[in-house]
């Protein structure tokens, strides 16, 4: 669209916000300091960089096969960075510890902030924020199904000893580019069928976790989440480190929960969980992601589900305490569009609830005004949302509506295809 059509559109979408008391440029200003983290595992199928062989596991399955997949670190960076350019707004990039550049075999235990140099190199020059997840699955060690809380000590040690090791590394992220880095616990014990004892697992995972997290690490540097999952393939019956579980494990120990959207049952969306569980902690980490019938990890669309998350961090004014990051792999369509698609519809979402007359909806609930607030909500779902997206993205200098994807196809064109 010409640009002067974007502005004209924006001026017209302006006018109808202000009247209802919504400064969209304000919104506009917020949604710029809100970083998206994207998930390095989308651009190349949580492959990694490990070249062990090992089946990827962990009750993890991506589908599909499209060309041009990452095949080394510097490939991934050259697809992230041709996502981060279409994307508006200052984002961070999350990596897993199975994408380390050390040019031997390193065993898991043994990792440290030199294997990750070309990324944190990667990540200054571009301004990007850095976050870490230990990678407790396609490894031997992990073939049972059961890692921090498996019976064995040997087994156990040697988990503990990786958490441990990726602690450092997402400290040192956090040290060369000045803002912390969020490392995420995942870990996928549990039981294909029902187990015969639930406690001694989850004492067994509590215990190891106290052992990663002994150290205490300047939060200016680094932060620990822990993900809970209900369930996963091959641990259908049952998760040790399940919600309540790590709820619990957050609260007593000062980490950040993570909620997973996939990580619930089918129809339990996350929204409704981010008021309650930040009356009880300080902050939250997101993973942003679409589960069709089960945690399938679909690339996050504009849904319902996604809007009600952005509007319970916003109506809530989370901001400063709730942080986003990327969680899905899909290998069936372009993944750096899969990246760009996913990202600019959670800023959509954020945009939404940032230019929704919240005041107006409280004011018709305090009233017992239902009616009202029902009809209002619906009529604000066709304001010119869209409008002030394209302003914002043109603004920040990235392709307007469906044009990035131009961008794409010329970047699969040009690069992705000589992948053979
Ligand atoms: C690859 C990640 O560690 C993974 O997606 C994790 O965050 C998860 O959600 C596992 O189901
Ligand atoms: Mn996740």
């Amino acid at each position: 669209m010409a640009a002067e059509h974007t502005e004209r559109d924006y001026a017209r979408a302006r006018e109808r916000y202000a009247e209802m008391g919504v400064d969209t440029e304000a919104a506009l200003a917020a949604l710029a300091a809100i970083p998206v983290s994207f998930h390095c595992w989308q651009g190349d199928d949580v492959g990694g960089f490990e070249d062990t062989g090992a089946a990827l596991g962990g009750g993890l399955a991506v589908t599909g096969n499209y060309p041009g997949k990452a095949r080394t670190a510097d490939e991934l960076r050259r697809d992230a960075d041709a996502a981060l350019a279409i994307v508006p707004g200052t984002h961070r990039f999350s990596l897993h510890a199975s994408y380390l550049e050390a040019g031997r075999p390193v065993e898991r235990n043994d990792l440290r902030p030199e294997h990750f140099a070309g990324w944190a190199d990667w990540a200054c020059d571009r301004g990007l924020g850095l976050d870490f997840n230990p990678t407790y699955f396609a490894h031997p060690l992990a073939e049972s199904g059961f890692t921090l809380a498996h019976a064995d000590a040997g087994v156990r040690r040697f988990w503990v000893e990786h958490g441990i090791a990726c602690r450092k590394v997402g400290a040192s992220f956090g040290d060369r580019i000045g803002r912390a880095c969020v490392t995420n616990f995942w870990v996928p014990d549990g039981y294909k069928d029902t187990p015969a004892d639930r406690r001694t697992p989850r004492e067994r995972l509590a215990r190891s976790l106290d052992e990663v997290f002994a150290d205490p690490i300047d939060p200016r540097l680094n932060c620990d989440a822990v993900e809970s999952k209900l369930f996963g393939i091959g641990s259908e019956s049952y998760v040790v480190g399940s919600h309540e579980f790590y709820l619990g494990y957050a609260i007593r120990h000062g980490k950040l929960l993570c909620l997973d959207a996939g990580h619930f049952h089918p129809t339990e969306g996350i929204a409704d969980k981010i008021s309650a569980v930040l009356m009880w902690l300080p902050e939250l980490l997101l993973h942003v992601s679409r589960g069709l019938r089960w945690d399938s990890d679909h690339v996050v669309t504009l849904t319902d589900d996604l809007r009600a998350i952005a509007q319970e961090v916003v109506r809530g004014e989370y901001l400063g305490r709730v942080r986003f990051g990327l969680d899905y792999f899909d290998a069936s369509i372009n993944r750096v569009a899969a990246w760009v698609i996913g990202a600019r519809c959670l800023l959509k979402a954020l945009l939404a609830a940032l230019i929704e007359p919240t005041a107006l909806l409280r004011q018709l609930e305090l009233a017992g005004d239902f009616t009202g607030r029902l009809a209002v909500s619906e009529e604000l779902k066709t304001l010119p949302l869209g409008a002030v997206w394209d302003h914002y993205c043109h603004t920040k200098g990235v392709p307007v509506g469906r044009h990035w994807l131009d961008d794409v196809r010329r970047y699969e064109r040009e690069v992705l295809a000589n992948r053979t």
